[in-house]
């Protein structure tokens, strides 16, 4: 067999007249954990610092500008951000960039794309090192605070998402970029000839359009693209304002250079028409609604000739998610895990159980359970520390909601078991409410609701399978799901029949609480891209690697060994 040198005309006798340009940094920690989720209990020094934050944030309505290069920019008239659970307070008072604004946005971020993707991988990562200690820190409660106030989570939910995931976020994505980093292509003879891989952003800019309902999400939209030598325009939600405006501070206080991140608040449409118009555009880093995102698509669609490069689009979109449980279910264990899936923060996470399936032989139980834990909720103020959940986020989502409650209220095929109240005369408050449908395919069981409504279709044991095939047929979401049994015949059947219903599958467990590095999240079919967030993949679908040879020994032959024989 001919050795690769003779393959390739070349003889090992040559000199080596030429040394390696190529230096990627070697990272060598591979440990990693999660920050933990502090309990707020009486007397704990966390508790009083949050009291504290909350009361100065509730003090002061916070002026947001657009920033881009660094740059303060306030234009037309005003915006102002309120609290969902009292709408008459406002907390941020922001602006909409035009048209021209976003257009600068775009040639800020092209112009510093090609400098900030030449900063070496060790100094960026030490920014977000930076900032997750910051977050984790000194701005823990601020984050917090915004978020609480904001978007009306309950003390709990502010923790696990603007502290907990935001921080998992900034750390294992810098994790996973030092460990993806670790693998380089074969080099047969590293003297001879060096093969390596480095990363590279991608020339352009990248448009992070983030949701309300998590601000870690936003985090983790804008700043991940950043890390991968990416220049990015952050369009954050209008209802998300002051917490993201927050993240965006701690980022610049940890270094980041002006113009690596916009922070350009804008009317979504407006946004969304400047940025897939222009032939920078590198990608779409998107979590929402889906028809937000086939919007998108379509607008890219159409302009795919005038792009410079193919642009990224990473949309993570809703869900219908479903609580399947078997006859050896654990009742209990439905109970608990329905309630907090359906009725944590409204019901307004993605993950969020809004269907849920149970046998005639275990309704009577799960019902009487179900009602009672719904019956003790309390509702109201999320800054008070005993609320179970406050309001949704704002009059849309309130008049959409209570819209699905009208309809069942007014269908004989739907009963209303528990809630079903509502009263936007302070917040936005519907109650958790509970229906009970003989219709599989009613919009309650098919539809993203995105509010606290769950319906129950109870189905007769015998009918299991014909059942579980309604799971994926009947909508056209896949984005989490959970079965719960004892019997383990039946789990195995379900793990591969239910395979592709959701991108987050769980067991006796219930649908919503992904952690980041424990499960990586995201759902098929029209929940989205599945790019899994919280994952090792996701940090590489911002980057654009180069693959480099060099060769340090000179070629001296154009013919082969062989025509010489
Ligand atoms: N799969 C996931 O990981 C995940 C996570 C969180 C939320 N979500 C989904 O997000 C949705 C709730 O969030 P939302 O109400 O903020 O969604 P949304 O689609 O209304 O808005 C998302 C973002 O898109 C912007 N936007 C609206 N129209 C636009 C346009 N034409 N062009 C560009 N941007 C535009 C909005 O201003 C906002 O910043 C739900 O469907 C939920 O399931 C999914
Ligand atoms: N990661 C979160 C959902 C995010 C979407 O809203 C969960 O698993 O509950």
């Amino acid at each position: 067999m001919l050795t690769i040198w003779a393959r390739i005309g070349r003889v090992r006798s040559l000199e080596r007249t030429l040394s390696s340009v190529v230096d990627l940094p070697q990272f060598q920690d591979g440990s990693i954990h999660n920050e933990p989720v502090l309990g707020y209990r009486a007397g704990s020094r966390e508790r009083q610092d949050l009291i504290e934050e909350l009361k100065r944030t509730a003090s002061v309505i916070e002026d947001v500008p657009i920033v881009i290069a660094g740059k303060n920019i306030t234009e037309g008239e005003p915006r102002y951000q309120v609290m969902p659970h009292d709408h008459s307070k406002k907390i941020a008072k922001y602006y909409y960039a035009s048209e021209k604004t976003i257009e600068k946005a775009i040639q800020a971020s092209v112009d510093a794309q090609t400098r900030w993707d030449r900063t070496p991988l060790t100094e960026r990562v030490k920014i977000w090192q930076t900032a997750a200690e910051l977050m984790a820190g000194a701005y823990r409660q601020s984050l917090n605070a915004a978020t609480i106030l904001g978007q009306s989570k309950s003390v709990i939910q502010a923790e696990i998402d603007a502290a907990a995931e935001l921080i998992d976020f900034f750390r294992f994505n810098v994790h996973f970029l030092k460990e993806n980093s670790k693998y380089q292509p074969i080099s047969e003879s590293p003297t001879i000839t060096k093969n390596s891989l480095r990363f590279r952003g991608i020339d352009g800019f990248i448009a992070a359009i983030s949701p309300f309902n998590f601000t870690a999400i936003g985090g983790n939209l804008a700043y991940t693209p950043a890390l991968m030598g990416n220049a990015v325009l952050w369009k954050p939600s209008d209802t998300a304002l002051l917490s993201n405006w927050r993240i965006f501070n701690i980022m610049r206080e940890a270094g980041l250079p002006d113009g690596v991140v916009n922070f350009v608040p804008s009317d979504g449409p407006t946004f969304g028409r400047v940025i897939t118009s222009s032939p920078y555009l590198a990608g779409i880093n998107f979590t929402g609604s889906v028809p937000t995102f086939n919007w998108l698509w379509n607008e890219v669609g159409k302009n795919l000739n005038t792009y410079r490069n193919y642009p990224r689009l990473i949309g993570e979109c809703g869900g219908k998610n479903y609580h399947f449980v078997h006859p050896s279910a654990d009742i209990q264990t439905v109970v608990s895990g329905t309630i907090r899936s359906a009725f944590e923060f409204c019901g307004q996470k993605c993950s969020a159980c809004s269907r849920i399936y149970i046998p005639q032989s275990l309704y009577e139980p799960i019902k009487t359970g179900l009602l009672a834990e719904r019956a003790k909720l309390k509702i109201g103020d999320p800054a008070d520390f005993s609320v179970f959940t406050a309001a949704v986020i704002d009059d849309k989502a309130f008049a959409r909601i209570t819209g699905y409650i009208q309809r069942a209220k007014k269908n004989p095929k739907n009963k209303i078991l528990g809630g079903g109240e509502f009263d936007n005369s302070k917040g936005y408050f519907v109650q958790p409410t509970i229906i009970e449908t003989t219709d599989p395919h009613d919009k309650l069981m098919t539809e993203e609701i995105f509010g606290p409504v769950l319906t129950i279709y109870v189905y007769n044991d015998k009918d299991i399978d014909k059942t579980m095939d309604l799971i994926g047929t009947s909508t056209k979401f896949a984005l989490t799901g959970a079965i719960f049994a004892k019997d383990q015949v039946f789990l195995k059947k379900a793990y591969e029949n239910l395979k592709m219903t959701a991108g987050n599958f769980y067991i006796n467990d219930k649908s919503t609480g992904s952690v980041v590095g424990q499960q990586p999240f995201g759902g098929g079919r029209m929940s989205g891209t599945n790019d899994k967030a919280g994952g090792p993949n996701y940090v590489m679908r911002w980057t654009s690697p180069q693959s480099i040879k060099e060769t340090f020994v000179p070629l001296t032959d154009i013919d082969y060994p062989y025509m010489r024989e």
